[in-house]
């Protein structure tokens, strides 16, 4: 934290292109943990020290020794975060927390059982969740609301940045913006006020043609998620489209060919041309391009939406503004 200009920031480490995480600290003296910072989620949790280690994902990630704190707080009140693909459960507790070197008191949850899947593939070990208040389970105060009402940031928004091709692999920037790292302006949506990160998708375009989302609809600008997401009707017609007949991959000769695939948000087109959606891996000494969509049907209320994530970030330097309740993007350098 320099108080002088009311900014804090944290270096993102970039993990195979789609896990973004940075350190925080939390207990004194000093435990520092990996957590993914996000948009998409308004809580707190690492793995617990009371994780059995029969959990493999608790394991072989930091845990949280409440023990070993002199600023620990019990509270122990119960916590469930039913995920996609698992649930993580544990207790809550109170510690200090800091963030780009700001301390705030924070509840937060200690993970007691943490599913292999998907959290033996995370390099991270927890999640400090972006989102809005509203979204937080067990009505905690979330980090960021925590840090505002401590007034030491000159702004009420935060930039995330990441660039695959770039060290470290993003930046989280608290209370300011870091023009390094993007071109222009930002062109501002407004959140669809529903306490969540999420704005009005105009339509999402094919090359020329808007194909998918014509009468509207619901996109979340999620810097958890790795990939891009959409209602799995319109991605099948998308892959097609592309012509990544099987399993998401394309054949690495044909990706010049490939389409400009673009998100209308706000009046403004937010093209992805091919390098921004294919993910090219070595593997076994030859190349595997993977299409970096991915279908998903989330059911009502939540959905259905579209899901932008890490990808799309790395392409757009993106403002979350509480103050405002908006979202900018300008064009990532
Ligand atoms: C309803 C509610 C539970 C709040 O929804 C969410 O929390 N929704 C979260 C929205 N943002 C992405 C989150 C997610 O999918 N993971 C898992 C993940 C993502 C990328 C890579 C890996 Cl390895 C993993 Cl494990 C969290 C760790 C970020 C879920």
């Amino acid at each position: 934290l320099s108080p002088s200009n009311g900014t804090a920031s944290t270096a993102l480490t970039n993990y195979l292109d789609t896990q973004y995480f940075g350190e925080i600290i939390i207990g004194s003296p000093a435990q520092m943990f990996n957590v993914v910072f996000d948009t998409g989620s308004a809580n707190l949790w690492v793995p617990s020290q009371s994780c059995s280690p029969l959990y493999t994902a608790c394991f072989t990630h930091n845990r949280y020794d409440a023990s070993k704190s002199l600023t620990h707080i019990h509270n122990g009140t119960g916590f469930s975060i039913q995920y996609a693909s698992g649930n993580v459960r544990g207790f809550l507790s109170e510690d200090i927390v800091m963030v780009g070197g700001i301390p705030v008191v924070q509840v937060f949850a200690e993970a007691t059982a943490l599913p292999a899947v998907p959290f033996i593939f995370a390099k991270f070990d927890g999640v400090l969740g972006m989102g809005y208040p509203d979204m937080a389970i067990d009505g905690i105060t979330p980090v960021f609301d925590r840090i505002m009402s401590q007034d030491v940031l000159k702004e009420h928004d935060w930039d995330g940045m990441v660039d695959p091709q770039r060290i470290p692999g993003g930046q989280l920037l608290l209370g300011g913006t870091e023009s390094k790292y993007y071109t222009g302006t930002f062109n501002y949506v407004h959140t669809k006020g529903e306490g969540k990160w999420e704005v009005t998708m105009k339509g999402v375009s094919v090359g020329m043609e808007t194909l998918f989302c014509t009468e509207g609809c619901t996109a979340m600008i999620d810097t958890g998620s790795s990939f891009i997401t959409g209602p799995a009707s319109s991605v099948s017609v998308l892959m097609r489209t592309i012509g990544a007949v099987e399993l998401y991959t394309v054949n690495c000769d044909l990706v010049m060919s490939l389409p400009i695939v673009a998100f209308h948000l706000g009046g403004q087109a937010y093209p992805l041309t091919q390098e921004d959606y294919i993910l090219r891996q070595s593997q076994f000494g030859e190349d595997i391009c993977t299409v970096t969509f991915r279908a998903l049907d989330i059911p009502p209320p939540t959905g259905p939406v579209w899901i932008l994530g890490a990808n799309f970030i790395a392409r757009y330097y993106t403002k979350f503004d509480r103050r405002n309740n908006r979202i900018g993007f300008a064009q990532a350098v």
